[in-house]
């Protein structure tokens, strides 16, 4: 690393010096104000120990024109005169650490292992932001269609007050990337965004995943855990299919709602957590309460502001999008895809999409990868869209895959699935004949987009 060491004694900055050259870094020294400014000002530097005496001057006034100039230093500050209420000073204006005199060779290798740490994770987050950039196309937040530029909109508003908001909309329609996007938008956006699928759990282990729990509270309790609502402090926690949430959290998520507070399972403190709350459903929740089966308390409490994504089959902006995906996918895979045919344009526009923004997402993919030419046609498409059967409803529609057909496990899984879906009237009766629990095939319906 490079080290900038700015002290007005120069038995301290030799002393340093020595420490670093050791340890195989490059070191420059100031030993005033107006010195250290000059140096930050050619760049470089990786980590700046700043004393705060330096004649006259604070060293803590250094920071504001350090990070000015370099603004991923880390600054650490010395002193032989260590109160709390400098180094509460010194983190306040941005300070990395605080090392009071007389300090040991090893405790400053040790914070220069911290800032080496940090920096890797830094750099590790970046990197996989990129990935992650390349590899998943950028949520549109506004849009052409009026019932989606309404639904946005609503929720840039929604996001600078602290009121619940529940997103509803068919499943695929973006109601998490809806969700992420009002964080984002939100004044807690530098705060942690946490997701709790409320569906992918049983009653007991979903509490503990929002409350946390105490060690011995269950069997495989080895340990204190803290919960997705601690986890959250500061930012927003996302409640996703809050309408699949079991009847005995209900009053649980209530009294947190209205309180902010809770308490760990097999535990009696109670704690408090500064979190905003964000929730979706897919579900009919009016009727649940009708049916009882969903707190009208609850439904109240969750539904202040109320955000509705329309179906893809409602929207007018399906070509825009469509092509969209296409050039995202074309530049992905490095091929020169132009255009959709005419045909295969015609068969989306006439398909329900009942798997709304995911069908159609992992639709183009595919269709980028299969074509051979510059243009996605008809045969590119999955047989459901480019050769629908007469009368195949959203929930009929599937492709045409038979056992013992020259496809792939994967395709036969989901065939079966999609078909066992349309042809019960429950999740929990479908998950029942496929001999899987509800978590499980909530997993799949998302991995198959279905
Ligand atoms: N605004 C958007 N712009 C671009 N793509 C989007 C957008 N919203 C959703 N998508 C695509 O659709 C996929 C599904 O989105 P998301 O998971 O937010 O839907 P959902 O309504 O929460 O689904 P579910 O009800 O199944 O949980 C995303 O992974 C993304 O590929």
């Amino acid at each position: 690393m490079r080290i900038l060491i700015v002290d007005d004694e120069p038995n301290i900055r030799r002393t340093l010096r020595a420490t670093f050259e050791v340890g195989g870094h490059a070191v420059e020294e100031a030993g005033s104000v107006p010195a250290a400014v000059a140096a930050a000002g050619k760049g470089g530097f990786d980590v700046a120990l700043v004393d705060v005496r330096l004649g006259t001057e604070s060293g803590l006034d250094l920071i504001e024109p350090l990070l000015a100039h370099l603004p991923r230093l880390a600054i650490v500050i010395i002193t032989a005169h260590a109160t709390i209420d400098l180094a509460v000073e010194a983190m306040r204006r941005g300070a990395f650490d605080f090392l009071p005199k007389p300090f040991t060779p090893a405790q400053v290798r040790a914070i220069l292992e911290r800032v080496g740490r940090l920096r890797g994770l830094k750099d590790r987050v970046a990197d996989l932001e990129d990935q992650v950039r390349a590899e998943i196309p950028e949520a549109e937040l506004d849009s052409p269609d009026p019932a989606t530029r309404r639904a946005f909109e609503l929720a840039r508003r929604a996001a600078q007050a602290e009121a619940a908001v529940l997103v509803r909309g068919e499943s695929g329609t973006g109601k998490g990337v809806l969700a992420r996007a009002l964080h984002a938008w939100s004044k807690r956006a530098q705060g942690p965004f946490v997701t709790v699928s409320c569906p992918s759990l049983s009653a007991e282990l979903l509490e503990s995943e929002l409350f946390g729990h105490v060690r011995g509270a269950f069997t495989s309790a080895v340990r204190d855990a803290a919960g997705k609502v601690s986890v959250a402090e500061g930012g927003t926690l996302f409640l996703d299919e809050v309408g699949d949430l079991p009847t005995p959290l209900q009053p649980k998520l209530l009294r947190f709602l209205q309180e902010r507070k809770y308490e760990r399972v097999g535990d009696t403190a109670t704690r408090a957590a500064d979190v905003r709350i964000v929730a979706a459903t897919n579900r009919d929740l009016e009727a649940a309460v009708a049916a009882g089966t969903f707190r009208e308390d609850l439904f109240y409490r969750l539904n202040v502001v109320e955000i509705h994504l329309p179906p893809l089959r409602a929207r007018t902006d399906l070509p825009d999008l469509a092509d969209r995906l296409l050039a995202f996918f074309a530049r992905q895979t490095g091929r020169r895809l132009t255009r959709f045919t005419d045909e295969a344009r015609a068969a989306m526009t006439r398909h329900p999409w009942p798997g709304n923004l995911r069908e159609l997402r992992n639709t183009i993919e595919r269709g980028a990868i299969l074509a051979e030419g510059p243009e996605v046609g008809l045969a590119d498409l999955p047989d459901r869209i480019a050769s629908p059967r007469a009368g195949a409803g959203p929930s009929a529609a599937g492709d045409r895959v038979e056992v013992g057909a020259q496809v792939s496990l994967d395709r036969l899984e989901e065939a079966h699935i999609r078909r066992i879906l349309g042809s019960t009237n429950s999740r929990e009766e479908a998950a029942h004949i496929l001999g899987i629990d509800p978590s499980t095939l909530y997993r799949k319906r998302k991995q198959f987009g279905l």
